[in-house]
């Protein structure tokens, strides 16, 4: 018997969705890793499409709009994720909460497990039981108050002892982990402000090495987008994983996720974790 939700049809994607900036993107390469889109072709993704679930964690402060951008709606396009209201009531999460999202990825269905956590100070110690095991990390600031961007990045918020990217990776492995640093509430923002505000946010993107994006959960802008691109790229990760635990590989195949300049946060140690020898 077969207990997930089928797979909406608005949730299919047949194309990698591109990044939104360049400058600050986990890569730029405008199809799926060609070893990807043949295992998919060929039925040999292992275990992601059937029993796999990726866990992925929203974290960042209170009020910066984490549970309004898993739960958004979009009056722009006909899309919903997850769920069908835009709530401008605060509501503070206590703990965590989530919600499970089915995809369709180059025909192989693929679930993610969205972690919704609490940015309150008092919660965090219960949210933080849930980092472990994520295959993404989303970090979310206000694109209008520059003090939740300084503690999404460790070098700059020690002060302030608030650490999102540091305490989500140290239950994580750092160099498997994809990382997303998202900027909510554009349509606060004037145009000049924003392009201040997105300097600032692409420096720490980079500093951090994660990928860039800026949505507004009330009116939809890029949630659509975003949510697809964390669903492209972690399945791809995961499938590229696959194949290189099961040892499915020709001689002189590359599997080099990160092998060419197009990749802009090589590291020696996320080379090591996607590469066959
Ligand atoms: N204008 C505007 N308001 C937003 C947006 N996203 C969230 N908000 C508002 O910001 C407030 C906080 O949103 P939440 O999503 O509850 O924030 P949170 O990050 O989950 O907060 P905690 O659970 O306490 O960590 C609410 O009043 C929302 O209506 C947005 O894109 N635009
Ligand atoms: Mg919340």
């Amino acid at each position: 018997m077969n207990l997930l939700a089928p797979v909406r049809r608005d949730r299919v994607l047949a194309e990698l969705p591109q990044c939104l900036r360049k400058e600050a993107a986990l890569h730029v390469h405008k199809d799926f890793h060609p070893r990807v889109t043949g295992a998919c072709q060929e039925h040999r993704t292992g275990t992601v499409g059937r029993f796999k679930i990726s866990k992925v964690i929203v974290v960042g402060d209170l009020s910066v709009g984490k549970t309004c951008l898993i739960n958004s709606q979009s009056i722009w396009y006909p899309f919903r994720f997850c769920k069908d209201t835009f709530d401008k009531n605060y509501k503070a999460t206590i703990g965590v909460d989530f919600e499970m999202e089915r995809f369709e990825v180059l025909g192989v269905p693929f679930s993610l497990q969205l972690w919704d956590t609490a940015g309150q100070e008092r919660f965090k110690c219960i949210a933080s039981t849930y980092y472990r095991g994520a295959q993404a990390i989303i970090i979310v600031f206000n694109l209008n108050d520059v003090a939740s961007l300084e503690h999404t990045n460790p070098l700059m918020s020690t002060v302030c002892g608030r650490q999102w990217l540091a305490d989500a990776l140290k239950e994580n492995d750092p160099s498997s982990v994809l990382l997303f640093l998202v900027g909510s509430k554009k349509d606060l923002s004037t145009p000049a402000q924003y392009v201040l505000m997105e300097k600032d946010a692409l420096r720490v993107a980079q500093e951090m090495k994660a990928e860039y994006w800026a949505v507004s959960s009330l009116t939809g802008e890029n949630v659509r987008e975003f949510f697809f691109r964390v669903a492209a790229l972690t399945f791809e990760a995961n499938v590229l994983a696959e194949l290189e635990k099961s040892g499915v590989r020709r001689i002189g195949d590359v599997v080099r996720i990160n092998s060419d300049d197009n990749n802009l946060y090589q590291t020696a140690s996320k080379k090591k974790s996607t590469c066959c020898p």
